[in-house]
């Protein structure tokens, strides 16, 4: 790709008006180098301020030393510049996952607190024909496959992704030819990370025709197909779900007609709503969900308990799953009520596992008799569930439901 073809193939993805500050999430990779200054040289002499930030995991000795080099470069280039610091790391868990979310939720905060509404980063076609590979590995389905997305938008920031189409080497060259340079991250030859041996079987693939282009083909396809289950999903998911008590109610008699893809997004987008899960449910889990809803059957599943009941299907909250944490007075059953117009301090909700949940009045109370909540099927509404035992236990609550159901179609749809 030539110059000018790099420079207008990335000047393509900004839309008018153009933002008046830009953020580049700079790891100091040549990806995110080349990114940094394609962008310059795109908004020379116009009104936009280009601003970068570098997480420093602090996962190896030498990074905060790396972090304070990417800063100089970007100084050096007039570039406003922040090291953001993360010290979550706990020592157990996914070490990649919990890194990677931590970045995505520092750069993201570093641009709020910034105004700046779009945020740019380096993922390359390269990066997207490994990671459909690795999505092809686990037997993902379409929106597996649909890989890497060019845009998403977060609650206040757009993530951009204007290199999707440009290969690594690409920019290694248009990096070379300006005589700048860029830090090489060792990881990026550490044979534990699946990553690394994808991009080193690239190689054998290529002659087989499985090339860059034509797996990030495959992504753009797939990302197309996306939209159109995602389009049918939400106006199924109108016609055959609806949203009672903070559970997902779905229609059994209109459950029939629909094709096994929708059902299995709407079901799966039920399940992770009600559980509150960051991830959804893999397709492998699903096939025994899908029957149960098909039969009107019940089943505990991702934190949720599904549950036939008289020609509908309910989606609720297994209360085993909640964390005593996330149980509190005001908020009730990990925020699923909101209470109000009582005394917060007159009670206590503690999570029983198994058994239910306990609303208790604490010490300003004695005397009066706990209630407990089983956790075996009931259909509570706010008012039964919460409202009433608190009311018998001479406190005026009111409870609604926190989750808006417009919330949960919305879900349907990636954004
Ligand atoms: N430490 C970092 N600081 C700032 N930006 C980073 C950092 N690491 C990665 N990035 C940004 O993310 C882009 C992709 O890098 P990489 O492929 O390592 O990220 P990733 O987080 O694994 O990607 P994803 O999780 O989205 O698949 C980089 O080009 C850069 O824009």
């Amino acid at each position: 790709m030539q110059n000018m073809n790099l420079l207008s193939e990335v000047r393509g993805h900004f839309m008018t008006p153009l933002p008046r500050r830009l953020g580049v999430a700079l790891s100091g990779g040549g990806d995110s180098m080349a990114l940094l200054h394609i962008l310059m040289q795109c908004f020379q002499g116009q009104d936009v301020e280009i601003l970068a930030a570098t997480v420093d995991h602090g996962l190896r000795a030498d990074s905060a030393q790396e972090a304070q080099q990417v800063s100089e470069m970007a100084t050096k280039l007039g570039v406003d510049h922040e090291v953001l610091q993360w010290q979550g790391w706990q020592g157990d868990g996914n070490l990649q996952d919990q890194a990677r979310q931590a970045r995505y939720q520092l750069l993201e905060a570093w641009a709020s607190r910034n105004d700046i509404p779009v945020l740019a980063l380096g993922h390359t076609a390269d990066d997207q024909a490994e990671t459909v590979l690795m999505r092809l590995a686990r037997s993902a389905g379409v929106d597996g496959l649909s890989a890497i997305p060019v845009r998403r938008q977060l609650e206040k920031v757009t993530l951009l992704r204007p290199l999707l189409a440009v290969t690594r080497a690409q920019l290694r060259d248009y990096l070379t030819a300006l005589d700048q340079t860029w830090i090489e991250d060792p990881s990026n030859h550490d044979q534990r990370f699946e990553r690394v041996r994808i991009r080193q079987a690239m190689d054998l693939l290529e002659p087989l025709g499985l090339s860059t282009a034509a797996l990030s083909t495959v992504a753009e396809n797939m990302a197309t197909a996306r939209e159109a289950l995602e389009h049918y999903s939400f106006i199924a998911a109108r016609d055959v779900a609806q949203i009672v008590s903070g559970a997902v109610v779905l229609d059994q008699s209109k459950l029939g007609g629909l094709p096994d893809e929708i059902l299995h997004r709407v079901l799966t987008r039920a399940l992770q709503w009600v559980s509150g899960a960051t991830y959804p449910l893999r397709r492998r889990v699903m096939g025994e969900a899908l029957e149960a809803v098909r039969s009107g059957g019940s089943l505990t599943l991702g934190g949720c308990r599904i549950l036939g009941r008289a020609g509908r299907v309910w989606i609720c909250r297994e209360l085993n799953a909640v964390r005593e944490e996330a149980v509190q007075p005001g908020q009730l059953w990990d925020n699923r009520w909101l209470l109000s117009g009582g005394d917060p301090s007159g009670i206590e909700v503690r999570s029983l596992g198994k058994a239910g949940l306990l609303l208790c009045p604490n010490w300003r109370q004695l005397g009066c008799p706990g209630v407990v909540l089983e956790a075996t099927p009931a259909l509570w509404t706010a008012q039964e569930l919460v409202a009433a035992p608190l009311a018998a236990m001479g406190n005026k609550w009111t409870a609604k439901t926190a989750k808006s159901g417009e919330e949960f179609y919305a879900s349907l749809l990636s954004h």
